[in-house]
């Protein structure tokens, strides 16, 4: 008999409100470009996930009305973040909401700030993670992470946040170290990581937006 764990993927994408997002790119964005670049990341991270095989559905998390409807647009559905109580309990909420209508589904945070990702490259890591009760990828610095993920019956445990593989490894997740998903690990919290991502090849909602190169 077919399961909820057999029917793909379901991804939980936190997003702060745009007024807030991205503050560590204000410098190099500027403030009036800074939150339709936070959107744009969300648009084209959502879009390439919903793109990818592997992937069932995807729910954003987010109590922003513009940003809401641009994800819904594309497809995603969108949860408010009724915790109000930080990242974790957003993925947590999240997590509870794909259960609440599918109790054994394979459920796995994704962060909004993916401007560059490739569903193929997505892909490999979803069925990376399938060996896994929990497992994660870190961040392109080594530091961070940008997707966690929990398969049937396994409880999300969200530590996300700064310094979070360290964090992930200690909680008992299983780091997926695997070549060529560098997509998948490039996250944009400043203009170096922006400069980083384009190298890779952004997103068109990103790369229409993309500040102008100084000098
Ligand atoms: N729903 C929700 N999403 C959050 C919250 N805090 C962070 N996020 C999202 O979590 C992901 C990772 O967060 P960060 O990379 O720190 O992004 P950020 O908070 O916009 O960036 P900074 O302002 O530079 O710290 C991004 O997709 C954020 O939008 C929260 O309290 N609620
Ligand atoms: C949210 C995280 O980090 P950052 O705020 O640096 O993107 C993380 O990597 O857990």
């Amino acid at each position: 008999m077919k399961t909820d764990a057999d029917d793909g993927w379901s991804l939980v994408v936190p997003l702060k409100p745009l007024a807030l997002a991205k503050s560590r790119l204000g410098p190099a964005a500027g403030e009036r470009l800074r939150p339709r670049l936070a959107l744009a990341f969300a648009v084209d991270t959502v879009a390439a996930a919903l793109a990818c095989a592997g992937v069932r559905d995807v729910v954003v998390v987010t109590d922003d009305r513009v940003a809401g409807r641009a994800l819904a647009a594309l497809g995603a559905r969108i949860v408010p973040d009724a915790p109000a109580a930080g990242l974790n309990a957003a993925l947590a909420h999240g997590a509870r909401a794909v259960r609440a209508l599918r109790p054994r589904a394979r459920v796995a945070a994704l962060n909004a700030d993916l401007p560059a990702l490739r569903p193929a490259e997505l892909g490999r890591v979803l069925d990376a993670a399938r060996e896994f009760p929990r497992a994660f990828l870190a961040d392109a610095a080594e530091m961070g992470t940008t997707f966690l993920s929990a398969g049937p019956g396994v409880e999300l445990e969200p530590a996300f946040g700064g310094p979070s593989r360290l964090r992930h490894l200690a909680s008992g997740a299983v780091e997926i170290r695997l070549a060529g998903v560098d997509s998948v690990r490039r996250d944009v919290d400043t203009g170096e990581d922006l400069a980083a991502a384009g190298a890779l090849g952004l997103g068109p909602r990103t790369a229409a937006r993309r500040p102008a190169p100084a000098g």
